[in-house]
């Protein structure tokens, strides 16, 4: 189960004790992961109480990366506090693809001509 919880309390949950971070106007509780986290604990300490997408999506995180934090979900920003940004995700995609598929052209083109 999620709510709804509002950065006047995400704020206070800004040290060891407790630390929440928001991702895509999602609230995840990290307290319990900071020993494990491989990016270290500061890495998670720095954006604590605050949101941390624009650091989360800088990294590259994998999807292994995401999908470890589904277990840390406790909640939603109201729409009131949500931002635009929970598509960065699908954009940095998008921006692989279009690299790849720009590679695939140039070899393509190379190709052609050594055959030719
Ligand atoms: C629930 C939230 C998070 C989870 C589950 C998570 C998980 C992970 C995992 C599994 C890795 C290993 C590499 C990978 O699989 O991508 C990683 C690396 C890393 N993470 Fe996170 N992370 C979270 C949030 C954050 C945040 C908010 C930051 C920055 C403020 C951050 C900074 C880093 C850094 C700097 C690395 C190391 C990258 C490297 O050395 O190559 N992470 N994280």
């Amino acid at each position: 189960m999620t709510r709804e919880i509002s950065f006047a309390e995400i704020k206070k949950h800004n040290n060891e004790k407790s630390v929440w971070i928001v991702i895509h106007n999602d609230v995840y509780d990290v307290t319990s992961y900071l020993g494990e986290h491989p990016g270290g604990e500061d890495a998670l300490l720095e954006v604590a109480g605050k949101d941390g997408t624009q650091n989360f999506e800088d990294v590259g995180h994998s999807e292994d990366a995401r999908n470890i934090m589904k277990k840390f979900k406790i909640g939603t920003l109201p729409p009131s506090e949500r931002t635009g940004s929970s598509n960065i995700t699908n954009c940095s995609n998008l921006k692989w693809a279009v690299l790849a598929l720009a590679g695939a052209i140039v070899v393509g083109i190379v190709l052609k001509k050594y055959l030719s």
